[in-house]
């Protein structure tokens, strides 16, 4: 159906391959080939998808990127392979409904990832970045000296912790790891599983569309048959083990969560701050008619694990790694906090606030989340390289799109708005959007923390849905990501990373906690460089980030494979000149 629609007029590359279009060159080519592309053809491109998914639009236009995910939201939907495979791995949650059922759980949903419950989350991440830390240093000589450490699992596994100790309140100590606990492993490998079946996807949805769940658990049963041999029979085999494990563990938490809140149902007192059980509170005392079923609530479970844990982990490393090559930033984001951390009042009754040199652990939320250079480090980061660089949506009805800045037709000609046909896929790109010359400046495509410091724009967008005429810059100093009263629609900082409109990411407000949290306590105690020493061969690692659903880094060849996914940086304690700057 989608191959037979009319063709899109508009310019572009030709296909680079007769089965993959333009998608094995974009993934080769990663975050220069999108870049280029956009830069060569504008804020809409025609490119050619894998298979038989015909011609696609990258687009990235300011205007049209609000009609998409704003104004006409309803005529850009999540493409149903994405809902139905999603439904089928994580059960009814966000990311697996659409329409009056989505719109419902928003609702509920929204008010749970408040600023008030984020500052009650905190303390639960902070003793998290503190047994990173304190793991980290426990690896390192006693001389002071540098040890190569890939810092990745544990990022990953402080993700994890947090994902599941703040959002889920399970008890999950993936860092201490003193006993194996497999649900918290289920979560983990959940997503590079999923990157693995990226072109099975389809397969998976024709199923779910077309067989009963008794012919649907036949299916299963037969593929997953022990004596099929075949390397892709191990991880269908894998994936139906993890979702498994992952639903029993849901249950288990859930159903536990459930029983005690009901215990206490009369004064509804506390069981903790973790998200499940602000939400389940929320929806006992919400109407009947808007109430989520608990199939949905089973469902937000599994769907904010996913949706939180790789896309943190992979910011996260990205800015520590950015921190390594950048030593200067580094020492001034390290000055920062330990200058916030001495100017905190100090509480002489809470002896566990202090570790030696009298340094309180821990800063408040407020002044964690509003260090100015921590902010600038963390929102160039997200700009320049956003966890998920594209995104899809599927025109529902034949649709005209306006440009704000515009592009050329097939045959040259200039056009101010593009006629897309019904079922054409649009991949916003968020990669192109947060680089988009005309909006962020010439130096785009430069990671500039600083370049925040002196921005209105800074706290512009923080949850809230503006609309695309009615954002101005503030008074004084021109806010980042505006240029003449253009903007994108994002709910974070005018750029697309989040994404905006009732689709956008709810957890954003959590991530950027999360991040900056982990971030802050390591760069205080913990010196980050990039590999300098050389291998037997001589041969010195260097970290290639490779694009995939997200941005994999990996040691390029010749020392490393290329393949597997790692962040080795040379760590060692940090010494009194690591703060000058
Ligand atoms: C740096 C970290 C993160 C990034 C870059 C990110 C990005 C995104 C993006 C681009 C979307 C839109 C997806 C789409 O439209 O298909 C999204 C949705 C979502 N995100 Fe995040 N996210 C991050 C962290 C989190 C965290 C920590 C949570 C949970 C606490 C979370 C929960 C969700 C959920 C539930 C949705 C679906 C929203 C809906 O469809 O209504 N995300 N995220």
């Amino acid at each position: 159906k989608l191959s037979r629609k009319p063709a899109i007029d508009l310019n572009g590359p030709k296909k680079d391959h007769w089965l993959t279009g333009n998608f094995s060159a974009m993934f080769r080519g990663g975050i220069d080939y999108c870049v280029e592309l956009v830069e060569q053809y504008g804020g809409a491109v025609k490119i050619f998808g894998p298979l038989d998914t015909g011609e696609l639009i990258l687009l990235s236009d300011p205007l049209a990127l609000y009609h998409v995910v704003v104004k006409d939201q309803h005529i850009f939907e999540e493409p149903d392979l994405f809902v139905v495979t999603n439904k089928a791995m994580f059960g009814e949650g966000l990311i697996a409904t659409v329409g009056e059922q989505h719109r419902r759980q928003r609702k509920l949903l929204n008010p749970v990832f408040s600023t008030s419950n984020m500052r009650a989350l905190l303390p639960t991440l902070q003793p998290i970045a503190r047994k990173l830390t304190s793991i980290l240093l426990a690896k390192l000589p006693d001389d002071g000296s540098h040890k190569e450490i890939d810092i990745l699992p544990w990022l990953s596994r402080s993700a994890l912790d947090g994902v599941c100790q703040a959002i889920l309140g399970y008890p999950s100590d993936t860092l201490g790891a003193t006993e194996y606990d497999e649900y918290p492993e289920a979560l983990q490998m959940m997503g590079p599983l999923i990157s693995r079946f990226l072109y099975f996807r389809p397969s998976v949805a024709t199923v779910m569309r077309n067989f009963s769940p008794y012919w649907r658990m036949k299916l299963v049963d037969w593929i997953t048959a022990p004596w099929i041999p075949t390397e892709i029979m191990k991880d269908v085999r894998e994936m139906r083990r993890i979702t498994e494990v992952m639903d029993h563990g849901s249950k288990k938490a859930f159903t536990e969560k459930k029983a005690a809140l009901e215990d206490s149902a009369t004064s509804f007192s506390s069981q903790g701050n973790d998200m499940m059980n602000i939400m389940l509170k929320a929806n006992s005392a919400s109407c009947s008619s808007e109430r989520l079923a608990d199939t949905e609530l089973l469902g937000q479970m599994n769907v904010m694990v996913f949706a939180g844990l790789d896309t943190t982990t992979s910011a996260l490393s990205r800015c520590i790694y950015l921190l390594a090559k950048n030593p200067l930033a580094q020492a001034r984001l390290r000055s920062e906090i330990r200058d916030a951390i001495r100017s905190m009042p100090l509480s002489q009754d809470d002896s566990s606030l202090f570790e030696h040199d009298n340094v309180p652990l821990h800063l408040s939320y407020d002044t964690l989340i509003n260090l100015p250079f921590l902010d600038g480090v963390v929102r160039e980061t997200l700009r320049l390289y956003p966890p998920f660089p594209h995104m899809a949506r599927v025109v529902n009805k034949a649709t005209t799109l306006p440009l704000h800045f515009p592009v050329r037709s097939s045959s040259g000609a200039e056009l101010s708005a593009i006629a897309i046909p019904e079922n054409t896929i649009v991949l916003i790109s968020i990669l192109a959007a947060n680089r988009n010359r005309a909006i962020w400046g010439d130096d785009a495509n430069e990671w500039k923390p600083e370049r925040w410091l002196s921005s209105t724009g800074r706290k512009d967008g923080q949850g809230v849905n503006v609309t695309f005429d009615s954002v101005e810059a503030g008074p004084s100093a021109p806010a980042l990501g505006v240029k003449d009263g253009v903007r994108y629609p994002g709910v974070y900082s005018n750029m697309m990373t989040f994404l905006g409109g009732s689709r956008s990411c709810i957890g954003f407000k959590f991530a950027e906690m999360e991040i900056k949290e982990i971030l802050a306590a390591l760069i205080l105690r913990l010196h980050f460089a990039l590999p300098a020493d050389p291998d037997a061969n001589g041969h010195i690692k260097e970290i290639e980030w490779k694009l995939k659903a997200f941005h994999t880094p990996v040691v390029k060849s010749p020392a490393g494979d290329g393949v597997t996914p790692q962040v080795p940086l040379n760590v060692r304690m940090v010494r009194e000149d690591d703060f000058a700057w």
